[in-house]
């Protein structure tokens, strides 16, 4: 058996505390339950003394989470643990986890305490939590800007105290992986009760460095990190659960050690935390982010539809995303133009695929990307073939507000036939994709649903994003628009043509 790390989850505490992330009750138990699934080992579900909203969501997760050590963090002072303690009460694991600041700008500027006052304090805290557990994690905060001797001194201290874990924060993102490894080498050689606790790091990310840190800290010896769910934190936030868990998986080679996560689970988990926290990912992120998987380079494309390892170090799959994407665009060649061609159900050779080509650079050159319903729109303008039975966006309008129920009157045509439908939704979004789903006659899952904005300015073009689940299966769809509904409508409609070209094929058959 190769060493585990352990994934000690801190969304709830430290990534709520991205400004704007703060969580409802109901929605940190969503949260927790999911991470249970996740298969992390500790999640600390937030900081009990704070507020009656923290307090009870960890009594709650407590109550209900029953695989994952639940910890909730405390100050150096009785009240906090008490508090802390209180929460965890109905906890079948609780992990009590105080701490106190040990670096020398926070010792004279905000605590106002000496060393000795300080190693002191926290001694005391350690033994007056392990009256409540025997699981007390100790965090000296800051760390990595603490003199390393004293360091050394106020680990063995927290060891002796009881501290089961100890915690190596590099509170304000400052230091460097050379460094990291460094202290925890001296950790591992200086602490001379070191083997009596589990060292842990919680890295920030204030220099973009935060996984690295925690990757480098690994290597030398650590064996737990705490990270937060897409990299959410204080300020710049803090180490991305999904960068390391993957860089620890796919780079076994280096590390040598495994986790308990269910990497199946990440993605979902992933859009979970957008979606109760309004914080989006950016499109470029690691393993989570949009384009993650997403090819709009002809070479690559050409590499990818030859041997997806060409460009790809991992599958989608393995994080639970369905597929890898090819996008038509200003990069893109003839090789990624041929293949979304027959996936439409075209085979264009020769010179008719030359001019299809041809006026598809003229128009991606022209936009961001070039979407199924305009690549058919540019083979039936250049080679005078009929559009496929497909559905077009003809006029959506919709009536909203804040004493209106939510109504949408939807016109597609299908056949150079036009259809009108009209349905209300519980918002306009809504509401239209239920007038779609009318004239689709089918009704798919709406599984993710995004909307950013692809450029700037008042007249910004709005591209939505959908992911709908059809019998089983994941389609996506994108679409832009000035108007952020008919980008929502588009989108909706290029995964729905999908499901229905599929579903008119296996008819066929
Ligand atoms: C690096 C981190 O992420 S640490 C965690 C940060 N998270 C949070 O602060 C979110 C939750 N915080 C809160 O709800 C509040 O700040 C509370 C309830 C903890 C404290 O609130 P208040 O009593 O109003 O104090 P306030 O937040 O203004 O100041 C913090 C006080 O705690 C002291 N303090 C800070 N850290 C510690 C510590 N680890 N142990 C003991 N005392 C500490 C400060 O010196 C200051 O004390 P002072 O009032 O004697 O000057
Ligand atoms: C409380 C500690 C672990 C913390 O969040 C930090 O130092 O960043
Ligand atoms: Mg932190």
């Amino acid at each position: 058996m190769k060493d585990k790390v352990y994934i000690f989850d801190t969304t709830l505490r430290d990534g709520e505390q991205s400004p704007g992330a703060s969580m409802g009750i109901n929605e940190k138990l969503k949260v927790a339950l999911q991470l249970e699934k996740l298969g992390v080992d500790i999640i600390e579900a937030g900081f009990a003394v704070s507020s009656p909203v923290q307090f009870d969501a960890i009594q709650l997760i407590a109550q209900e989470v029953k695989n994952a050590v639940i910890a909730s963090l405390a100050r150096a002072v009785e009240k906090d643990i008490d508090a802390a303690a209180q929460a965890l009460k109905y906890a079948q694991r609780k992990r009590i986890h105080t701490f106190i600041a040990t670096s020398p700008i926070h010792r004279e500027f905000k605590l106002k305490k000496t060393k000795e006052e300080i190693l002191k304090q926290a001694v005391y805290a350690i033994q007056y939590a392990k009256q409540y557990t025997d699981d007390v994690e100790f965090s000296a905060e800051d760390a990595t800007r603490t003199e390393l001797d004293y360091l050394v001194e106020v680990v063995t201290a927290a060891i002796d105290a009881g501290a089961k874990t100890i915690n190596i924060p590099d509170t304000v993102g400052y230091t460097v992986p050379s460094e990291f490894t460094k202290i925890i080498r001296t950790l591992k050689e200086k602490v001379p009760n070191i083997n009596q606790a589990v060292l842990s790091v919680h890295c920030h990310n204030d220099l973009g460095l935060a996984v690295a840190n925690s990757l480098a800290a690994i290597e030398a010896g650590a064996r737990q990190v705490e990270v937060s769910v897409n990299g959410i934190g204080e300020r710049a936030g803090n180490a991305a659960m999904e960068e390391i868990v993957m860089a620890l998986e796919l780079r076994k080679d280096i590390f040598g050690v495994e986790t308990g996560i269910v990497t199946q689970e990440i993605y979902k988990t992933s859009r979970l935390i957008v979606s109760v926290t309004g914080i989006q990912v950016q499109p470029n992120k690691a393993i989570v982010g949009k384009n993650a998987f997403s090819h709009e380079a002809g070479i690559h494309q050409d590499g990818v539809l030859k041997e997806r390892r060409t460009y790809e170090i991992m599958k989608p799959e393995q994080i639970g995303r369905t597929h890898s994407e090819i996008v038509l665009g200003r990069h893109s060649g003839k090789h990624g133009l041929q293949a979304r061609l027959k996936e439409l159900g075209y085979t264009i050779q020769g010179d008719d695929f030359e001019k299809v080509f041809q006026k598809f650079t003229e128009v991606a050159d022209k936009k961001k990307a070039v979407y199924d319903d305009e690549l058919i729109a540019i083979v039936s303008e250049c080679l005078s073939i009929d559009m496929p039975e497909m559905l077009f966006l003809e006029h959506v309008q919709i009536m909203s507000g804040s004493n209106a129920l939510p109504t949408a009157t939807v016109e597609l045509k299908k056949n150079n036939r036009i259809i009108r439908e009209a349905a209300i939704g519980n918002g306009p979004v809504d509401a239209i994709y239920k007038a779609i789903n009318r004239i689709a006659g089918i009704s798919p899952e709406l599984e993710d649903y995004g909307i950013s904005s692809i450029s700037i300015g008042q007249d910004a073009m709005g591209e939505a994003m959908v992911s709908l689940k059809y019998e089983g299966k994941v389609y996506s769809g994108h679409g832009s628009s000035t108007d952020v509904l008919v980008a929502s409508a588009k989108a909706y409609l290029n995964a729905m043509n999908k499901i229905l070209y599929l579903e008119r094929k296996k008819e066929e058959k």
